[in-house]
């Protein structure tokens, strides 16, 4: 059989609506960007991929495509290599990426390859006509993957005069809900309710470092008595100093499964110490996104126990990369899952795919995509039923592109002046001159 060979690469920046979610660098903007790459090759498939928004990783994406358009398909990981080396990419920064959740930094912690990488395999998929999980890592694991349902408190939007979609669906209580203000432990346990009975949710995760830390437990205890038989994790992204996170744990322990970034840097310790400090204290699983983010900083993590749980996001690790966390997680007894931003539908099918492939157990898996709902770029975008998400029985990838949403979303990417992400400018209604504190609770200022 003779390989097909790439035609042509496109990129294409799009954006989609969001609600006024709270973290710790402040409050979502009314749209998110994204890129999506578009190859073709000469069997005639079409291979797609998603990755994070902003100027630069499109400029990143955009340098592929000499290097990429004529190559055989089958060279796909020599045509990775290349990129690597002969893509463009911005000067690095410190090299603290998401340590300090700073998101001016995230376009060093995301490989705008692994959008091509994605991009690839689907058309790979398509060649030797097998689903995705099928042909990366070690092979399909399992039939579905579990996800979480990412719960967020709302600030009110209505306080700015920012364009934020409100009344979008009004089909049952998680679409009427989800772009409301939510930011009491009632209201959370409402949003919960709603996202589970529209999705079946068995893992929820509260996003926190928003209010002070006992009010966010006192969240968690309202949705571990709404919830008994879930599982129930709190992300304040390092914001709790190292006493504070061990005595809210100690507190309020029967309503935890386990615990994402308790902690971060402090007092000349770096994050990977003291949440190996925190570890040692409480005995409390800790998930992280922010500690080991790359090859490096795995090293010094594991060494020190600092963590159990690696959210290896595949747009931070690449596919091949995060998969091979996973079998290093899964041969020494820990667990592997993946972190997320605001995505799209191709975004969603590549980690149900990454997952379906990760070998041993594994945590449900975050997605933001419960707040995108209804901005499917494809016709066939996979879907949460039972908190789970089915592989289809499909080449590659497993969905397809409608062009003409795809060219929605990018007209209304051209509506925007600013591609890069930035929680403070929403913030700053709610706030006058808000700026982002890796110590302190975005509402406590
Ligand atoms: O698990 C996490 O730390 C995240 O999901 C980080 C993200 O920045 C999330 O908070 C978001 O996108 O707002
Ligand atoms: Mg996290």
């Amino acid at each position: 059989m003779i390989s097909p060979r790439i035609t042509s690469l496109e990129v294409v920046p799009v954006a989609g609506h969001d609600s006024m979610l709270l973290t710790l660098s402040g409050a979502h903007a009314p749209l998110f960007t994204r890129n999506i790459i578009i190859l073709h090759d000469d069997a005639g498939h079409e291979g797609i991929g998603e990755i994070h928004g902003g100027d630069a990783i499109s400029k990143m994406l955009e340098s592929y495509q000499d290097i990429v358009v004529g190559q055989a398909l089958v060279n796909y990981r020599k045509i990775l290599m290349d990129v690597r080396e002969n893509g463009w990419r911005p000067n690095n920064n410190s090299g603290q990426g998401l340590q300090q959740l700073d998101l001016k930094n995230l376009k060093f912690v995301v490989h705008a390859e692994a959008a091509l990488e994605c991009a690839l395999l689907d058309l790979y998929g398509k060649f030797v006509n097998l689903p995705m999980c099928d042909i990366i890592g070690q092979g399909r694991q399992r039939d579905s993957v579990e996800m979480l349902g990412y719960l967020f408190y709302i600030a009110d939007s209505a306080k700015t005069h920012l364009p934020y979609v409100q009344n979008d669906d009004d089909s049952d209580d998680w679409g009427k809900l989800r772009r409301k203000p939510a930011v009491t432990p009632d209201a959370v346990v409402r949003e919960a309710k709603a996202a589970q009975k529209r999705y079946g949710f068995h893992s929820f995760k509260l996003k926190g470092g928003v209010l002070d830390g006992e009010t966010e437990m006192a969240t968690v205890d309202a949705l571990h008595d709404a919830f008994p038989n879930c599982r129930i994790n709190i992300d304040p992204n390092g914001a709790w100093s190292l006493d504070e996170a061990i005595k809210l744990t100690n507190d309020h322990r029967d309503s935890l499964t386990y615990i994402e970034d308790p902690t971060g840097p402090e007092n000349g310790f770096s994050g990977r110490e003291i949440m190996s400090f925190y570890k040692n204290a409480t005995n409390m699983p800790v998930a992280t996104n922010m500690i080991a983010t790359d090859w490096k900083q795995i090293y010094p993590s594991l060494m020190m126990k600092s963590v159990d749980i690696i959210l290896a996001d595949p747009h931070f690790w690449g596919i091949n990369g995060s998969l091979r966390v996973a079998s290093i997680m899964n041969d020494w007894g820990l667990t592997w899952g993946s972190h997320s931003n605001n995505h799209f539908d191709i975004t969603l099918a590549l980690f149900a795919q990454a997952s379906a492939a990760a070998p041993g157990k594994i945590t449900a898996i975050d997605t933001h995509w419960i707040w995108q709902d209804d901005q499917q770029l494809c016709d066939d975008a996979m879907n949460i039923h039972d908190g789970k998400i089915t592989i289809p029985n499909k080449p590659g990838l497993g969905i397809n592109l409608n062009h003409e949403k795809l060219e929605m979303a990018h007209q209304l990417y051209l509506t925007m002046q600013n591609h890069d992400r930035d929680d403070s400018m929403a913030m700053q209604y709610l706030i006058p001159n808000w700026q982002y504190d890796p110590n302190q609770p975005t509402l406590v200022r």
